[in-house]
């Protein structure tokens, strides 16, 4: 079940649900009146009353200008960030009252994708996929401590994003687009219940730019997991999400489905305005 434009409380008679159909139907990620200051003594919040909604299989595209606070939003559903106000719920977990072991297991959960890829460079692309389950094989060899079913899934997931014949390759002898199918891999090993992805393409060209938000669209959709993405250009917001949330200076702008949104509405995002967005 999909969000449309606005969350509209109906008052039209509801099937009651059963509980399989009522957890696909919850927020796997559910954020409320959320501010972020980074410097409490100015009065200019980085986030201000933000809301947000991620359900299961869908991706949603964040968009706003530099500075806008799209990676700020991210950081704070994995509790990086400095929040001042509002409740952040990711799987469960109510991000912002948890105590450091719950906030690791939050971060296990949660896979993440950046614009650099953020590979070891000197490694196998294998190994760099099997750092994904380093949470769950504890502080082991990269050579030889990973069990066979490890090894097994990683080369399935290599597979998975056309890259298994490179398995033994360095990651830096490999393509930007390739590497940031490694890199979506590593994601994958984590066994992922949330994808964020911020600014995943901005170093690739169109053409892979294209191809890897169509993986991204492919995972939320075969494994039931939302992934938020970060992007600068909106035609690839608009073509490769489901929902599309725009900030501008901390605020929530726009939201809405891709399909009933254009370019032109999505322009104000980028307007100069004042801080209060009007
Ligand atoms: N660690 C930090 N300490 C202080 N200010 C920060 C910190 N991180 C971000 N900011 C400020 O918060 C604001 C939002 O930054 P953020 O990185 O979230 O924006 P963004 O929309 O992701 O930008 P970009 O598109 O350039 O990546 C900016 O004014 C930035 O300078």
């Amino acid at each position: 079940m999909r969000p449309n434009t606005t969350t509209v409380p109906s008052s039209e008679p509801r099937e009651l649900l059963n509980t399989a159909q009522l957890r696909s139907a919850l927020p796997l990620v559910s954020v409320r009146g959320l501010q972020v200051s980074y410097d409490p003594k100015k009065p200019v919040k980085v986030l201000d009353g933000v809301d947000l909604d991620l359900f299961r299989g869908e991706v949603v595209s964040l968009l706003g200008a530099s500075g806008s606070g799209k990676s700020t939003l991210m950081k704070s559903l994995t509790g990086f960030a400095p929040v001042s106000a509002g409740t952040v719920r990711v799987a469960g977990h109510d991000v912002l009252n948890l105590r450091r072991g719950e906030l690791r297991q939050l971060r296990s959960e949660v896979g993440q994708v950046f614009q650099q890829f953020n590979l070891i460079p000197r490694l196998s692309v294998l190994s760099n996929v099997l750092t994904g389950a380093l949470h769950e094989a504890g502080a082991i060899n990269l050579v030889g401590g990973f069990s066979s079913a490890h090894r097994r899934y990683a080369m399935e997931l290599l597979d998975r994003v056309g890259i298994a014949h490179k398995a033994r390759d360095q990651a830096r002898s490999l393509s930007g687009g390739q590497q940031q199918r490694v890199a979506i891999a590593r994601a994958l090993m984590q066994r992922p219940r949330l994808i964020l992805a911020d600014e995943p393409v901005a170093s690739l060209d169109p053409k892979l730019a294209d191809s890897v938000l169509q993986l991204l669209r492919d995972i939320a959709v075969q494994d039931g997991i939302p992934v938020l993405v970060s992007l600068h250009v909106v035609p690839m917001a608009l073509a490769h999400s489901d929902r599309i949330v725009g900030l501008r200076q901390g605020k929530m702008l726009v939201s809405g489905a891709s399909d009933q949104l254009t370019a032109e509405s999505l322009s104000g995002i980028y307007e100069q305005g004042d801080d209060d967005g009007n």
